[in-house]
């Protein structure tokens, strides 16, 4: 015998209308979609007692039990719907929403800064001037008392406790991004409590290193 003739190895079925050739015991899957439970209850995930009952009929395959409906005579429904028959967003009213879904952000109150005071600017310069501080070669590891760093608020002199360390932060003024003003409110006191309000994620340790003057005296008044 030859190969053509050996057709044992293969076989063959015709390929047709797909509705019409659909093995026995299995549902016509072309008609079955997916509904907003809101918008009509007798869906697959709704009770089916309701108006739309009709449109659902209940299969069964093996152990399986589904719900399939008929969305092609649900289009001449009453209620206007999308091409689709799937319309998820207009079915949410504005009483639906989430109550905080759209909680308003906190305002943000940077300053847009000036060309040459970014931070990559401010960055540049504490690697590159010899002292920040105004130390003139004293020691940063000085104890100052809260009384001295009062006196310095002057323009050329600017200086805030933070964290337990006294900065001169004259020279920072302008780098601010939350303004010359807002940093105004440091000068002269220890502005750690305002600091931490605002952004107590900032690393002022290492932004401020080379503007270091010394250690607060811790007072026992
Ligand atoms: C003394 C050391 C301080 C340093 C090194 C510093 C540094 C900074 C930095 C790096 C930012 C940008 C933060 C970000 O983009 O997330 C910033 C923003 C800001 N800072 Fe400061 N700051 C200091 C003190 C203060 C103080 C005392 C105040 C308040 C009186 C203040 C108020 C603000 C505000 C309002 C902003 C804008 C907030 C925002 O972006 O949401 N800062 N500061």
């Amino acid at each position: 015998m030859n190969e053509a003739e050996n057709s044992d190895d293969f076989t063959f079925c015709q390929v047709g209308d797909q509705n019409t050739n659909a093995p026995k015991g299995l549902p016509d899957v072309s008609s079955i979609s997916i509904e907003d439970k809101k918008k009509s209850s007798g869906t697959i995930w709704g009770d089916n007692s309701t108006s739309n009952a009709d449109l659902v009929k209940q299969e069964k395959v093996g152990t399986l039990t589904f719900k399939v409906i008929d969305a092609s005579s649900q289009k001449k429904s009453t209620e206007p719907s999308k091409e689709s028959g799937v319309d998820v967003g207009s079915s949410i009213n504005a009483s639906q929403k989430p109550k905080n879904a759209a909680k308003k952000p906190v305002a943000r109150a940077k300053v847009p800064y000036q060309i040459g005071y970014s931070h990559m600017d401010w960055l540049k310069i504490t690697r590159t001037h010899p002292d920040l501080a105004g130390l003139k070669g004293q020691s940063n590891k000085r104890l100052i008392p809260l009384s001295e760093v009062k006196l310095h608020q002057s323009e050329d002199s600017m200086w805030t406790v933070l964290k337990g360390r006294v900065y001169n932060i004259t020279p920072y003024m302008k780098f601010h991004p939350g303004g010359v003003d807002m940093l105004m409110k440091a000068v002269g006191k220890d502005c750690t409590a305002l600091f931490n309000k605002y952004h107590a994620w900032v690393n002022a340790e290492f932004m401020l290193e080379k503007c270091l003057v010394g250690i607060l005296e811790e007072s026992r008044q």
